[in-house]
């Protein structure tokens, strides 16, 4: 019986970086999380603890805080990403892939009765934004996206015709709650992108589609979602959801001897329904490893 190391890939995961722009008296903040991991030549470590190829995940992570110094900040993480990818492949034999994974966290800057302050700030409370690039030899592929991103709709969203069965107790509606937290990645054909531009867009373009759709299911809410999202984006190939549906439940008020139109709800954290998809173009490029390393469905 022969027994061998499989696929294997290591590195430094969460690397909290936080630079400051001080180039003017007015700061800026960028605030990441860093996961390195390289692919390579690594067979001698796993089976014999030879660490002659092992470039240790610490130089991974100073890595990370050496170039946002050297690279005078972050700038768009996709762009950070690959800078860290390139390097750790070209610059060492032994490694011949890199998946760089990269969370933003946004701060927002405190309004004061003076106006915008120049250098306090408070974490806005939204969505994460996110990437993963991975690289293999010469070839790179960038999966970007957002998790988070929570929105509700207090009407304008239907759910009736399904099929019933003896299980069935869920009544139709005309109007209910949808909410959902959205988490999404969409992978890019190329890396000649205008990332903070597109990311912003693709944001703007998924609340829109949310709030704008008449919802007959989460299912048609998300796919229009999709939809929007590649016909104004040709340099994405395919996008993918994972979208809870967060139920409301309107809450029995008769024994109290009231009425309740569509009120008062009861907002449930579990069970919750998970729809997730996929929305393509129909001639996109192969994805290649693009989600190989992508965790669940998005
Ligand atoms: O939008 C919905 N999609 C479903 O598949 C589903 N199933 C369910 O019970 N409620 C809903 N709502």
């Amino acid at each position: 019986m022969g027994i061998r190391l499989g696929d294997n890939q290591y590195g430094k995961a969460e690397v909290r970086l936080v630079h400051i722009d001080r180039g003017t008296d007015v700061h800026r903040v960028k605030d990441i999380s860093v996961t390195s991991q390289l692919r390579g030549d690594f067979e001698a470590v796993h089976v014999e603890g030879d660490n002659a190829n092992c470039l240790p995940t610490d130089t991974q992570k100073n890595t990370v805080y050496a170039f946002a110094k050297e690279n005078g900040g972050v700038g768009a993480i996709e762009d950070f990403a690959l800078l860290l990818a390139r390097h750790f492949v070209d610059e060492h034999d032994c490694v011949r892939g890199a998946r760089e994974e990269i969370e933003e966290y946004g701060w927002d800057r405190i309004d004061t009765a003076d106006g915008p302050h120049d250098h306090s700030f408070v974490r806005s409370g939204g969505e994460t934004r996110t990437t993963v690039v991975t690289k293999d030899g010469a070839e790179e592929w960038v999966v970007s996206g957002l998790h988070g991103l929570t929105v509700l709709k207090s009407t304008g969203s239907e759910f009736h015709g399904y099929p019933k069965t003896k299980y069935t107790t869920l009544r139709e509606t005309t109007d209910r709650i949808l909410a959902t937290d959205v988490t999404a990645r969409w992978r890019y054909i190329g890396t000649a992108v205008d990332w903070d531009t597109t990311y912003a867009s693709v944001r703007a373009i998924l609340l829109e589609a949310f709030a704008t759709t008449h919802s007959l299911a989460l299912q048609q809410t998300l796919y229009e979602m999709g939809k929007a999202v590649l016909e104004a984006h040709p340099e994405i190939a395919e996008i993918r959801f994972s979208m809870p549906n967060n139920h409301h439940f309107l809450v029995d008020l008769s024994p109290f001897g009231l009425d309740n139109p569509n009120e008062v709800f009861y907002a449930a954290d579990r069970p919750y329904g998970k729809i997730e998809a996929a929305v393509e173009r129909d001639d996109a490029p192969d994805a290649g490893r693009a989600w190989e390393t992508v965790p669940g469905f998005v």
